[in-house]
């Protein structure tokens, strides 16, 4: 097992990251967020692109699962080229986290061979299904995630997490990832319960906007608005 699964294992991964168009949408931000990922006992954090990468590794020292995604008609993919893999790694990421939902370059398979023979580094499967979960682990992947599953027309549309998804997986014996509109501390503790590796949590940490405008419309004047 490498170094950074036993760090994860257990662990709460915070994922810090601002889309396009976001006010935290900077890397010195990005790597403030990851400062308070650590003070808080953050195991890991997951950052997208590599100016971020950059910037939160050098401000701590917690292993980073790095992605870049994608604009698509649809969705942002996760890291769907290898040359995006490769520019992650020489950011100093310490899991590649790709899309594996059959719509990266490679195949599964080949794309995670790849990064672990010429990056030398885990690869974290973001899945949307059972299925490709199943193929992800079959491949070689060092963890699957369940980040895509609410996302894709083939997964359950849902506002609460996909734990289902991550018990399945977690009884074929895949090691899972619980990610994916994780908010409480409840669902941390169903998703270890259901048989979670670690689990990753972004936008209930990490995005002032959108705690913002979910307490806003609880208010009389929210409610107006929202009418
Ligand atoms: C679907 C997709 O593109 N998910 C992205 C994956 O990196 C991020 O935008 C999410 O914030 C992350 O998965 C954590 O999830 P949540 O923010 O719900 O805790």
């Amino acid at each position: 097992m490498t170094p950074v699964l036993d760090a994860i294992a257990g662990g709460l991964v915070v994922s810090c990251q601002a889309p396009l168009g976001h006010p935290l949408r900077e890397p010195s931000v990005i790597a403030r967020l990851a400062e308070c990922a650590a003070l808080g006992g953050a195991a890991a954090v997951r950052v997208n692109d590599p100016d971020d990468v950059r910037a939160v590794k050098a401000a701590v020292g917690l292993p980073v699962i790095a992605l870049h995604k994608v604009r698509a008609d649809d969705r942002d993919l996760i890291t769907p080229r290898w040359d995006l893999a490769a520019a992650l790694a020489t950011a100093g990421a310490d899991v590649i986290a790709v899309e594996a939902t059959g719509r990266a370059e490679l195949p599964v398979a080949a794309f995670v061979a790849r990064i672990q023979a010429e990056l030398g580094l885990p690869v974290m499967a973001d899945v949307a299904t059972f299925e490709q979960g199943a193929a992800a682990w079959s491949a070689g992947a060092e963890l699957v995630a369940s980040t895509l599953s609410g996302y894709t027309m083939d997964s359950p549309q849902q506002t609460e997490p996909d734990l289902d998804l991550v018990a399945a997986l977690a009884a074929a014996g895949v090691r899972t990832v619980a990610e994916g509109r994780l908010a409480t501390p409840d669902h941390v503790r169903t998703a270890f319960a259901s048989g979670a590796y670690a689990v990753v949590v972004g936008t209930a940490v990490t995005d002032p906007v959108a705690l913002t405008r979910g307490l806003a419309a609880a208010t009389p004047a929210g409610l107006r608005v929202s009418r």
